[in-house]
């Protein structure tokens, strides 16, 4: 490979093995250094390497903490070279994050690289609650070709079915009642919605209760573990239509703080959160070329508050937190789709549109306040 190449990363191990086995002629591992300087070492780079006409791959290798640290930079031309390196290096899903500083962008680089929802097929478990019927909605307005609905309950299906087809047209939605704990059932559901729309590139998994902890653990967490499993080894490898498929799991912000008004339910979105980490690091990723990520809502105008013991309603007003909208869920969905790296955990509350959930910024504070 002709070249050179800047690689940053935290995790040293990883990245001088990838210096090990890829690096061109020219290589500079900067791994301890401050990002700014990172920065500069790498626009020296691209103008350096573009005064002797050859291609700068510049790349960060952070699949932990995909944030403004883990940025990839290189230049539109260099795209095709870049593509070509990063589908050795199990890398590819990196460069879907594209920079938040000055480098060179446009909107040709981001439609190139970004996922596109269009005339793709989707699962959503959980299809007729409160956020499902919201994620379903958007889906179809953002031009999926298909979204298979399926929920325990089955009362209002034919209902919403047919508000779907008024808004977006004939045979949009395939809904077939399944609980999402009887994974023969499931396994059946992934085949029916093949067979009927000929691919599956997405799966939404947000079926999601609080009441019984049993019930909680197998719904929230087992079958998010479960049903993300079958999603990534045997269906969308398999159909999905372009380059990658995608699994979104909706967890909470429950799962990343410790919710103390629901500690069974928080347990069960904490472990929603880890799996959806450790099954989205890229080391997965290059054997299926499946993303995989989290949503977390926070407090939701949905039945599913319902469901909470009495016991337990004696906290509800100790924490003050706003209760949104369902309808901002869509949008976060769309934007977390389109936009989101492989692993990466997003968060839509009070309203607003979904952002990266940063581990740093955002819980130390928290946790500091919670204890001090
Ligand atoms: N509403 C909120 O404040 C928040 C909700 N969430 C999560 O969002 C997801 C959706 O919840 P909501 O729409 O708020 O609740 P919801 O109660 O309105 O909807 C849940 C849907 O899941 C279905 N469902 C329940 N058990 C099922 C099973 N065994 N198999 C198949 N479907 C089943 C229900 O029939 C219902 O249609 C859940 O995972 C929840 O934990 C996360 C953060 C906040
Ligand atoms: C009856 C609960 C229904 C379950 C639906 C949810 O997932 C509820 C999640 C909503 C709120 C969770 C709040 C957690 C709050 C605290 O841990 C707090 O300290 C963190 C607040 C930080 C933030 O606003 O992001």
């Amino acid at each position: 490979m002709g070249g050179v190449m800047v690689l940053w990363d935290s995790y040293r191990t990883k990245t001088s093995l990838l210096l090990r086995q890829y690096a061109g002629p020219v290589s500079l591992p900067l791994w301890h250094f401050p990002y700014n300087i990172l920065m500069l070492a790498s626009t020296a780079t691209i103008l350096l390497s573009t005064l002797l006409s050859i291609s700068p791959i510049i790349f960060s290798g952070s699949s932990r903490t995909p944030n403004s640290d883990s940025a990839l930079c290189f230049l539109p031309t260099h795209l095709q070279h870049l593509n070509s390196v990063c589908s050795g290096l199990s890398f590819s899903a990196q460069y879907q994050y594209l920079p938040k500083h000055p480098w060179p962008d446009s909107a040709w680089l981001r439609s190139a690289i970004m996922f596109d929802v269009k005339g793709t097929v989707a699962i959503v478990t959980g299809a007729l609650g409160g956020i499902g019927r919201v994620l379903v909605r958007s889906l179809l307005s953002n031009n999926v070709k298909g979204v298979a609905l399926l929920d325990i309950n089955d009362a209002q299906a034919d209902e919403f079915q047919a508000s779907l087809e008024k808004e977006f047209g004939p045979n949009k939605t395939l809904f077939l009642k399944v609980d999402v704990t009887d994974f023969e059932k499931v396994k059946d559901a992934f085949q029916k919605c093949v067979d009927h729309f000929g691919n599956l590139d997405i799966v939404v998994n947000n079926a999601g209760i609080i009441g019984k902890i049993e019930m909680v653990i197998k719904i929230n967490l087992l079958a998010t573990i479960q049903i993300s499993n079958l999603a990534f080894f045997d269906f969308l490898p398999k159909y999905k239509k372009g380059k990658e498929g995608v699994i979104i799991n909706i967890a909470s912000i429950a799962g990343l703080y410790p919710y103390y008004v629901l500690p069974d339910y928080s347990a069960s979105k904490h472990g929603v959160v880890a799996y959806t980490q450790a099954l989205g690091s890229n080391a997965h990723y290059q054997n299926t070329q499946v993303k995989v990520m989290a949503l977390c809502p926070g407090g939701t105008d949905t039945d599913i508050w319902k469901g909470m013991h009495e016991y337990y309603q004696q906290f509800m007003n100790d924490i003050k937190f706003t209760i949104q909208s369902p309808e901002i869920i869509g949008e976060s969905l769309i934007k977390v789709l389109k936009k989101g790296n492989n692993g990466s955990i997003w968060v839509s509350k009070n309203d607003k549109p979904a952002f990266e959930f940063d581990y740093k910024s955002e819980t130390l504070p928290i946790l500091w306040k919670q204890v001090s």
